[in-house]
């Protein structure tokens, strides 16, 4: 379970840009954190996994306080956030399976990390979790030769070698097509579900928002304006948390529906 509680962080001496956020998500529950640009979103996935270092207040990972830890609590902590993003964060010139490998970095030896000795659990587990998305069969490519579906694939299952109790998704869909996309967000529910896995996706489209997430939390400059089931989240929540401008997917909802019918993942 993750429990955040009065976060603030302001950059510099700047007004905060989140302000007192409480947050709490259990297992398997998939969460959509929406808003406009400049909201606050990001800022907020990446206080979780310390990228950010939060200004105050708390966040809790099943019981323990992630902020102000230091070195390898720190480290160890991490280990237990996956991250997926936008862009992939892939090491392009490594094969789909020594990115999906890099996983495990936190939890071996230097000298294994270096020599690239995985042990043979690691490499098993590896091939289970490419079987589970699709992408066993592109072990041995080059990261760079996948398509940007293929890629986000990796991404996840190396987010899940690294045996999170949370995942966090900055804009997992951002750069894939409708279609891909919703093939990502199903993939991402159904991983949620089958691992008892939190998962909060960062997330600007707001008909897969709606479609794929169980909850919604609506941010505006820094403040929780939202928070509720999909079906809740009607016009009059669309422009409290967009405040009257378009929320930049939801033109177009007919056309992205009509190209995902019948998707299977
Ligand atoms: N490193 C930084 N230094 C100073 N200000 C920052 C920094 N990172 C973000 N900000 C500011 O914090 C505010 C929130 O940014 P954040 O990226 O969290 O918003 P967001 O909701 O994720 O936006 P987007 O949807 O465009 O990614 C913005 O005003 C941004 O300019």
């Amino acid at each position: 379970m993750l429990e955040i509680s009065n976060l603030v962080k302001s950059y510099g001496s700047n007004e905060p840009v989140l302000k007192n956020l409480d947050l709490t998500v259990d297992g398997s529950s998939v969460v959509s954190i929406v808003g406009a640009s400049g909201a606050g979103k990001s800022t907020m996935l990446r206080c979780i996994n310390r990228l950010v270092e939060p200004t105050s207040g708390s966040i809790k990972l099943n019981g323990l306080e992630l902020v102000n830890l230091r070195g390898a609590e720190l480290r160890h902590a991490r280990r237990k956030i996956g991250m997926v993003f936008q862009g992939f964060n892939l090491i392009d010139r490594l094969t789909v399976m020594e990115n999906v490998l890099s996983g495990r970095l936190g939890y071996v030896s230097l000298f294994q990390a270096v020599t690239r000795r995985f042990p043979q659990s690691d490499i098993d587990r590896a091939f289970q979790l490419m079987e589970r998305v699709g992408i066993a069969h592109y072990a041995n490519k080059r990261a760079d030769e996948l398509s940007g579906g293929e890629r986000q694939r990796v991404a996840v299952v190396r987010a899940l070698m690294q045996e999170p109790e949370i995942l966090l998704a900055d804009e997992p869909t951002a750069s894939l097509d409708p279609k891909t996309s919703q093939q990502i967000m199903t993939l991402l529910q159904s991983l949620a579900q089958e691992m008892s896995l939190p998962v909060l996706i960062n997330i600007h489209n707001v008909t897969q928002a709606r479609m794929y997430t169980d909850r919604i939390v609506g941010m505006r400059h820094g403040n929780m304006i939202f928070d509720g089931g999909p079906k809740d989240f009607n016009q009059d929540a669309l422009d409290a948390v967009y405040g009257g401008i378009e929320s930049p997917d939801e033109e177009g909802v007919e056309n992205e529906d009509a190209a995902v019918t019948g998707v299977a993942v």
